[in-house]
């Protein structure tokens, strides 16, 4: 893949995997490009024009085939591989996340949780361990650590991304409300859940702004 493929295409890949993936819950391995945009709610052309970013997918006529379209995107997502994945931050999001199955059956293995408060460290999530956030730099060396997530106060997340980065971490996913600064050949995917509960109030009130 030569081309470089935009944002805007790219995040649009989760829903598109998302909804093959319930197309083969419910045993359907074939679609016409009108019925799955019926279902995504984009328009036929959006999706042809999405994928053909990727080489194309589909015949005239025929459809899609649900199962391959699905390997496919897996492979372009990188969802064919698995992630040893730690997590900065053991409190209430750190843990919430820990404990998601639904990140390890993707291939993201969370093998730890780290924190610097001592009432916290030894303790148990589920079967993972907190650790010291002291001993990160030698765990993510010694245990071929791909991705750490940012779950500390936001005060704390810059520091922490240097740390990590200095140990050789590639992906951060940061949940800390604050915008982390990385060198280019690190990636960093911020989600601020506070921001998409701000649109959702923007949407609830939108009618009233002109009043
Ligand atoms: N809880 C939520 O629903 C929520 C929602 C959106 C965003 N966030 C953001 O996520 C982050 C975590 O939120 P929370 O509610 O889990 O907070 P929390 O206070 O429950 O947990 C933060 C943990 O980080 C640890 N910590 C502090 N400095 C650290 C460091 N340098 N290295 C490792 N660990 C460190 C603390 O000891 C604490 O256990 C915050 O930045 C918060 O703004 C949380």
């Amino acid at each position: 893949m030569s081309k470089k493929v935009s944002m805007a295409v790219i995040r649009r890949l989760p829903k598109y995997h998302r909804y093959l993936a319930d197309l083969l819950d419910k045993e359907i391995y074939r679609i016409s490009s009108k019925e799955l945009s019926e279902i995504i709610g984009f328009t036929a052309s959006q999706i042809r024009q999405d994928l053909n970013n990727f080489g194309g997918f589909g015949q005239q006529g025929y459809g899609y085939n649900v199962e391959e379209l699905y390997n496919e995107l897996s492979k372009i997502l990188g969802l064919d591989k698995s992630y040893n994945t730690i997590i900065m931050g053991a409190g209430n999001l750190g843990q919430a996340i820990a404990n998601y199955g639904g990140f390890r059956k993707s291939g993201f293995k969370v093998k730890a949780l780290f924190d610097v408060n001592p009432r916290m460290i030894g303790l148990k999530m589920r079967d993972l361990e907190v650790l010291d956030a002291e001993d990160v730099e030698k765990y993510i060396k010694e245990e071929d650590i791909e991705i750490a997530v940012i779950c500390t106060p936001k005060d704390r997340a810059q520091e922490t991304a240097d740390k990590l980065i200095a140990a050789g971490i590639k992906g951060i996913w940061n949940f800390a409300p604050t915008d982390i600064t990385v060198p280019s050949d690190v990636k960093v995917e911020e989600v601020n859940l506070s921001e998409s509960l701000y649109v959702l109030s923007y949407m609830l009130n939108e009618g009233n702004l002109n009043k």
